[in-house]
């Protein structure tokens, strides 16, 4: 038996999927380490999918495109219960990855009845909750005692949570908040698994003392009977109705009539309200904004994911896919053999590389906060804060027009549901919105942008962070990208780095330049944005190629370093070629530069064809994750087609009763008419 590098060929595959895994030139597992960010990982991954694939009542009763909403809920609700029953069983308690790829394999994305329970609602209680709180219903929590949701958006503000209307003002004779939705833009409006599932939420009101508005706090409030599960009294509760997609996740609506919770239910880790009313302030104004950062941390690495099952499909079925001729001589090509193709798909490959080593880092980043945050050092929330803010808007971007492109490379058959693209496309691009509208995020990244800028202006460069220190540095006077040997990235880091600065104190000038001429700070704010928004995006692909290029100086195993480097290559020149305007306006870069990035470009689309099907496939994502009939492993996707098209539910019978009631007396009519 011959070993091959690439660990996803069987016998019975489709030939022409096989021998693209055998030309790869790296070891998949060992991929598959780094995208996992440790070999332990990517080894329980796969010894969990085994389990599961073992396992028929984990697997789907029907491809989810053919069930109703009503049936995908209760389809998920049946293996939540059994995963939960024998979670001990796949995998290692309470470890958030494997929960996270068990969930993906067997749930899949569209959402589940506890979807916000492990992504918000017990982190907020982690983080916010005081040790006697936790106590009470973080145990709980974990062990599914009650199942919670995190309720701040209202059906009039999502991103302005200064403006929320609800309220929860504190009556100090009976040392309860009373919470108040006055009126139906008060509504909490979209909070995941709100409107059926939950029978908790922590939710964010607006706090007032004695007449004084202390702003947003966080709340933990018991909405439904936990044994009946009915909603309270004073508790109006329900689901917003079908989304785009993620229609599995019971999106809802909550408003309170005057409903009354004890004081001890404010989460109090932080902050306190005594007895008497007195405030206790946190030791930063934003400290209760913890759950948000947490999934912002987190959705890079989710929304990476979400990009490569989109390649994955897309560039196993350009190899078994065969359309038309490059040399008349020759058979019909793979499709995979078009450069277009190739440019379509290979830089989106190269991201979604470059977006999980980022993320990996983001959520680093956020342990590390998270613990320092726990002894009472918020030194560092600023930095995660902008850090987070753009990476969660500039990957959930890149990652919709990733996936939309991957469709449109599997021509017709992408727009089928067989393909699950449309679905995979619905459930990553909510990430532009939730968690923070992407241009507000990115706005929020300009602050602490402009804040440096203003240090770097005012002589004060050495104190950047380790983030924007290179807005302090000095730029060569131009690129010396061409010059460059072939396998060093430094020039292309000191151009995008000389990109970022430029656009970002530009930017930073426009603003302070209107606030000189008089105009009050909101106005030259919001005259400014689209230039600060610019200047932010920037910053993070900035950062993106930089966490791209320590991951790939730290591999070590020349295979894998080798088709890594590749992929930078790609990742830099097509970056580049991608914001070459910036590059171009202050003559850092020249034309005849830009034509070496080009070539560059093309030789290592050409360079990475061979490896381009053992690169998606390092993913590890078994058929069951991918839920695609065109992206299916052994690539056998006519016949699978076909038995699927046969499935569909109308396909049941030969005649549907809307022909016999409608069309076939209008048919008959008219031939009747003719007579
Ligand atoms: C846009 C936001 C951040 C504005 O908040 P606000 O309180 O109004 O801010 P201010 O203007 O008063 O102050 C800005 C100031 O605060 C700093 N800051 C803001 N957030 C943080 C933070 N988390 N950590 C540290 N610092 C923070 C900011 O840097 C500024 O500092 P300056 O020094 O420059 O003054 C806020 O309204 C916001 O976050 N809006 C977005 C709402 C949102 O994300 N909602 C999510 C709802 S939950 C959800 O969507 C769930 C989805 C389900 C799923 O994930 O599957
Ligand atoms: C799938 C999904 C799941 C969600 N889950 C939850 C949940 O579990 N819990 C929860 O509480 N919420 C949830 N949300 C709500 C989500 O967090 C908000 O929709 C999001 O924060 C955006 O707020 P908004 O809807 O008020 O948008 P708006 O703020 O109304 O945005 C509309 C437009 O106005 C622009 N805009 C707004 N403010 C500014 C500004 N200051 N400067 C410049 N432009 C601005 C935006 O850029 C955007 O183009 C979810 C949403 C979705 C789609």
């Amino acid at each position: 038996m011959v070993h091959h590098q690439n660990k996803a060929i069987r016998e019975g595959d489709n030939p022409d999927l096989t021998a693209e895994r055998v030309t790869g030139t790296f070891d998949t597992h060992s991929m598959a380490a780094q995208i996992y960010n440790s070999e332990a990982h990517a080894r329980r991954r796969r010894e969990i999918t085994e389990i599961i694939a073992k396992r028929p009542e984990l697997h789907d009763t029907k491809p989810f495109p053919f069930m109703t909403r009503e049936e995908k809920i209760l389809e998920s609700s049946r293996k939540l219960t059994l995963i939960t029953k024998h979670m001990n069983e796949i995998i290692e308690p309470n470890n958030s990855n494997e929960m996270f790829h068990l969930n993906n394999e067997v749930l899949g994305i569209e959402g589940h009845p506890m979807a916000l329970h492990g992504i918000m609602f017990i982190p907020a209680l982690t983080a916010q909750a005081s040790e006697e709180q936790q106590k009470k219903w973080l145990t709980r929590a974990i062990n599914r005692e009650i199942v919670g949701t995190y309720a701040q958006t209202e059906l009039g503000h999502g991103t302005n949570l200064q403006n929320l209307e609800t309220t929860a003002t504190y009556d100090v004779a009976t040392q309860e908040f009373v919470l108040h939705t006055p009126t139906i833009t008060g509504l909490k409006w979209w909070p995941g698994n709100l409107g059926k599932s939950s029978n908790y939420a922590v939710v964010v009101a607006l706090m007032f003392i004695k007449g004084k508005n202390y702003g947003p706090h966080t709340f933990m409030v018991p909405l439904r009977d936990e044994k009946t599960h009915q909603p309270l009294k004073g508790i109006t509760i329900g689901d917003i109705g079908p989304k785009i997609a993620y229609n599995v996740t019971d999106n809802g609506f909550l408003g309170f009539d005057h409903y009354r919770i004890p004081r001890t239910n404010l989460l109090m880790r932080h902050t306190r309200v005594e007895p008497d009313g007195t405030y206790v302030k946190p030791p930063h104004a934003k400290i209760n904004y913890s759950a948000m950062v947490h999934v912002r941390s987190h959705m890079i690495t989710g929304q990476a994911i979400m990009l490569s099952y989109a390649l994955t499909i897309a560039t196993r079925y350009s190899s078994v896919r065969r359309q038309g001729q490059i040399d008349t001589t020759q058979p019909e090509v793979k499709v995979l053999e078009y450069q277009t193709q190739q440019h379509r798909l290979f830089p989106y490959i190269a991201r979604a590389y470059a977006f999980v080593f980022a993320g990996a880092e983001t959520v680093k980043l956020y342990e590390r906060v998270l613990e320092e945050v726990a002894t009472g050092n918020v030194s560092l929330m600023a930095d995660l804060h902008a850090l987070t803010s753009g990476l969660k808007s500039v990957v959930s971007h890149y990652t919709a027009q990733g996936i939309e492109q991957a469709r449109m490379a599997c021509g017709g058959h992408g727009y089928s549901q067989a393909s699950y693209m449309s679905e995979i496309f619905g459930v990553a691009v909510g990430g532009c919105t939730y968690e923070g509208e992407n241009m507000v995020m990115l706005l929020q990244l300009a602050r602490y942008l402009v804040k440096s800028a203003s240090l770097v202006k005012t002589g004060q460069s050495s104190k950047l962070g380790p983030l924007v220190a290179y807005l302090g540095a000095k730029s060569d006077s131009t690129s010396l990208i061409d010059r460059t040997p072939t396998t060093g990235f430094a020039e292309y880091v000191k151009t995008f780095q000389h990109i970022a600065r430029r656009q970002t104190l530009k930017a930073a000038d426009k603003f302070f330049g209107l606030m000189e001429k008089g105009e009050k700070r909101p106005i030259a704010w919001n005259k400014s944005s689209v230039e600060l928004n610019r200047a932010s995006r920037l910053h993070t692909r900035l950062y993106i190629v930089e966490a791209f290029v320590r991951r790939v100086e730290e591999v070590a195993d020349p295979r894998l370093k080798e088709v890594l480097t590749d992929l930078l290559h790609l990742h830099v020149n097509y970056e580049l070629l991608d914001m070459s305007t910036y590059a171009l306006e202050d003559g850092f870069v020249s034309s005849s530069q830009l034509d070496y990035v080009r070539d560059q470009l093309y030789f290592y689309l050409a360079k990475i064809r061979p490896n381009a099907v053992s690169l998606v496939d390092s993913w590890e994502f078994s058929d069951q994750e991918l839920r695609s009939v065109l992206g299916r492993r052994d690539g056998h996707v006519y016949e699978n087609l076909f038995a699927w098209a046969k499935a569909s539910p109308l396909n049941k019978t030969d005649v549907l009763p809307s022909v016999d009631k409608y069309l076939k007396p209008l048919m008959e009519s008219a031939r009747a008419s003719k007579l």
